[in-house]
C-alpha cells in the first residue's frame, strides 16, 4: 500500500543522506526513485527548473500545495535566503507525517511549515492563522483538479499580489487543462511553459510559470 512505499523512501533517506545537508537528501530520494520504486516527486530534471526560478525569484513566502514526502520542500527551502518561510499544506496525513521526517533530516524544520487538510479549508485562513500578508511564489503540485479552483480562491482572498509566481508541475501528465486555459487566457497573468519530461520517465510533462499581474 501507499504508506509501506514512502515509508521506504524515508528509510532510504535515513540510510544514504547526510543529517542536515538538503542536497543529500534531494539525491537520495532521486536516487530510490530511479534505481527503486517510482514516486511523485517532481524529479531532478523538472527539479532543477524548480530549482532556477527558486533562484530568480528570491521569495521570502513560499506556498506549496501538495508536500507529499516532502522532495520539492527541501529542494525549493534548501535556495531561500535566511528568514524566508514555506508553507506546505498536504491533505493525506499519511504523507505529512512522512514529509515532516524527512525536513527534519534535512535540517529545515525552521523554513518549512507543514499544514495538514483540504487546501480549499486553508487557504481562506492563511492570513489570519499565519500572518500571512501575499506569498512571492506559490508551487502547485497537488490534486490537478484543485489547481483553478485553488488560484482563483488564492485571488479571492488577497493572497497574490502583482509579480507573484505561480508555478505548477503536472500541466500535460496527468494534465491539468482547465487551469493551463485559464493562466494562458487571462489578462491577468503572463503564462511561459517550460517542457520537460515526467519525474523519472521519458513521457513528456512539463511546468507551466505563470506571473499575476494583479
Ligand atoms: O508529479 C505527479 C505525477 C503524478 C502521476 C501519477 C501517475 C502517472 F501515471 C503519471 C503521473 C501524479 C501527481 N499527483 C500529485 C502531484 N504530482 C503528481
Ligand atoms: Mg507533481
Amino acid at each position: 500500500n501507499y504508506y509501506r512505499d514512502v515509508n521506504r523512501l524515508l528509510h532510504a533517506v535515513q540510510k544514504n543522506a547526510t543529517k542536515g545537508d538538503p542536497r543529500s537528501v534531494v539525491k537520495a530520494i532521486d536516487n530510490f526513485c530511479r534505481q527503486k520504486e517510482w514516486a511523485m516527486n517532481v524529479g531532478d530534471e523538472k527539479g532543477c527548473i524548480l530549482d532556477s526560478v527558486v533562484s530568480e525569484v528570491n521569495p521570502v513566502t513560499v506556498l506549496e500545495l501538495g508536500t507529499y514526502c516532502g522532495y520539492s520542500t527541501v529542494r525549493i527551502a534548501s535556495l531561500l535566503p535566511p528568514r524566508a518561510k514555506i508553507i506546505t499544506l498536504e491533505f493525506n496525513p499519511d504523507y505529512a507525517k512522512i514529509a515532516r521526517q524527512v525536513i527534519a533530516w534535512a535540517g529545515l524544520e525552521d523554513k518549512i511549515q507543514v499544514v495538514e487538510g483540504p487546501s480549499g479549508e486553508w487557504i481562506p485562513k492563511m492570513k489570519e492563522q499565519f500572518g500571512v500578508k501575499t506569498f512571492d511564489l506559490v508551487f502547485l503540485d497537488h490534486w490537478k483538479d484543485r489547481y483553478l479552483p485553488d488560484t482563483k480562491l488564492l485571488e479571492d482572498c488577497g493572497l497574490l499580489r502583482k509579480g507573484t509566481i505561480l508555478l505548477a508541475d503536472n500541466v500535460i501528465c496527468p494534465g491539468t487543462p482547465d487551469y493551463l486555459e485559464y493562466v494562458r487566457n487571462s489578462p491577468r497573468y503572463k503564462s511561459q511553459y517550460f517542457k520537460s519530461h515526467l519525474e523519472y520517465t521519458k513521457a513528456e510533462d512539463g511546468l507551466e510559470k505563470s506571473v499575476f499581474l494583479g
